[in-house]
């Protein structure tokens, strides 16, 4: 099947005069996939911008010969369809960057930063202006950590390769969707990708569910049916939680692996079977064949190649992105309600340790989505009245406080720019004047006698 790599890169203009700062940042968008232009000035940008097209332009705001943010709004009064802007601020300057984002901006990051953060901020914003998508149509992505980078950029060549994958993480990281991805590199769209959860199927029918049975094999069995190696012809078996497959079963699935031939329950004859596996787990199975709970020949058979998937917590730079991933999603499919995430609550939904990895990450975005009343997602949208998510916070600060302060902090900054106005302040918010109230109230923060 065709692979990504005639796709074109999505290209960013990078806008930089510092030498180290500029080259550093060069090489590592260039690394992540990403052509890049170099401005040193405003002029060079106003160049560049006119005549290539970009993905996403990185600004300093301090320039040799212009101030980034006069030129971003000077380019917006010419040119209203601009790529969308991140600016790259100095700690004193956040509220420069907050004006800029109100007049249109799509992001900030304040210096000192960590790369990994800016470059994962780059490639939300490259997907959500619809450019860093392959060739496909299909988002093959997995993250922006190098962890994710290096399993998205082995899987072609995995899939050429290889009839048999083990994939082992905690739950909820992501093991489902990447043994998909290897099914699409190698078998297509089209082929069957059968999914079982080993776990989830009794003892007593394990055997016949795999294997299938012919008409009377047993009582019940009023017709013949398939089982799930031969619904795989052509395609993915994907053996989820195989630590969980009965010591019996799993000399009959090595017999199937090596044969590559079946015979279903009160069947005479053999029946060919082809296709690749993928087996998943959370469990040690190494300590589990050590234990004689897991078969030595079929951990060796499985375990040609092994993809470790990384807890969130270990690759934090994807949680931004993952953020951004299902926002966009939402937004697709309610452009009528589109929402975004305030800044500052990503930084602290970062922090957060998403013990449940990507799953309990969607299932936050997807439930802050459809809960916020306004556009912009805030610390409330996530930690709201119940708390779920709060209650884990790791360290001896409750998360939910954490945010209430930084909700604090920038519900009293937007108000100060608007001189306490609170209509107009609600309205910078993306939030009505009867919740901007609210908020004020539950955070302690005083209104405007006149406001
Ligand atoms: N790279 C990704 N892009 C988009 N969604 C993802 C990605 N990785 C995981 N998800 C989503 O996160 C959720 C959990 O992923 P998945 O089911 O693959 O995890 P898992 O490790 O197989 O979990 P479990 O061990 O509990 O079966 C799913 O809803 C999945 O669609």
């Amino acid at each position: 099947m065709a692979t990504p790599d005639s796709t074109p890169q999505p290209r960013i203009c990078l806008i930089e005069d510092d030498e180290i700062i500029g080259e550093s940042l060069s090489d590592r968008f260039r690394l992540e996939g990403f052509d890049v232009d170099w401005c040193r000035t405003g002029a060079e940008a106003r160049d560049a911008l006119a005549t290539r097209r970009h993905a996403v332009v990185v600004s300093d705001i301090r320039l040799p010969d212009c101030n980034g943010g006069d030129l971003f709004i000077e380019l917006l009064a010419e040119a209203p369809a601009l790529p969308p802007f991140l600016f790259m601020t100095a700690f004193g300057a956040i509220e420069r960057a907050v004006a800029l984002i109100k007049a249109g901006a799509a992001d900030y990051i304040t210096k000192p930063f960590d790369p990994d953060a800016l470059v994962a901020k780059v490639c939300a914003l490259a997907e959500r202006y619809g450019v860093a998508r392959t060739a496909s149509g299909r988002d093959e992505r997995l993250g922006v950590s190098p962890a994710m980078g290096r399993i998205a950029e082995n899987m072609p060549r995995l899939a050429r390769h290889t009839e048999s994958l083990l994939i082992t993480g905690e739950s909820g990281v992501g093991k489902e969707h990447v043994a998909r991805l290897f099914h699409y590199h190698a078998a297509g769209g089209e082929a069957p990708f059968v999914a079982v959860n080993c776990a989830a199927i009794p003892e007593s029918l394990i055997e016949s569910e795999l294997f299938g049975y012919e008409k009377g094999a047993f009582t019940g069995a009023a017709k013949a049916r398939r089982g799930y190696f031969e619904q795989a012809q052509g395609g993915t078996l994907f053996l989820d939680e195989i630590g969980d497959m009965p010591l019996s079963m799993q000399a009959k699935l090595l017999r199937v692996l090596q044969e590559h031939r079946l015979q279903r329950l009160g069947g005479e004859t053999t029946i060919a079977v082809d296709f690749r596996l993928v087996c998943a787990t959370h469990c040690d199975l190494k300590a589990m064949v050590e234990e004689g709970r897991f078969r030595e020949d079929l951990y060796y058979r499985i375990n040609v190649i092994h993809l470790r998937i990384p807890p969130l917590r270990e690759r934090k730079e994807d949680i931004v992105w993952f953020m951004q991933h299902f926002v966009e999603a939402f937004n697709r499919a309610h452009p009528e309600e589109a929402r975004r995430i305030d800044p500052r609550t990503q930084e602290a939904l970062a922090r957060y340790p998403w013990s449940g990895n990507v799953r309990e990450l969607k299932h936050a975005v997807e439930r802050a989505c459809i809960l916020s009343p306004g556009p912009v997602l805030g610390a409330d949208a996530f930690f709201g009245e119940d708390q779920d998510v709060g209650a884990e916070a790791p360290t001896s600060r409750p998360l939910a406080d954490y945010l209430m302060d930084c909700e604090r902090d920038y519900l009293r900054m937007v108000l100060e720019q608007h001189g306490g106005h609170m209509t107009h302040s609600a309205e910078a918010l993306g939030i009505t004047r009867k919740t901007l109230w609210e908020k004020m109230r539950r955070l302690g923060l005083q209104a405007r006698d006149d406001a």
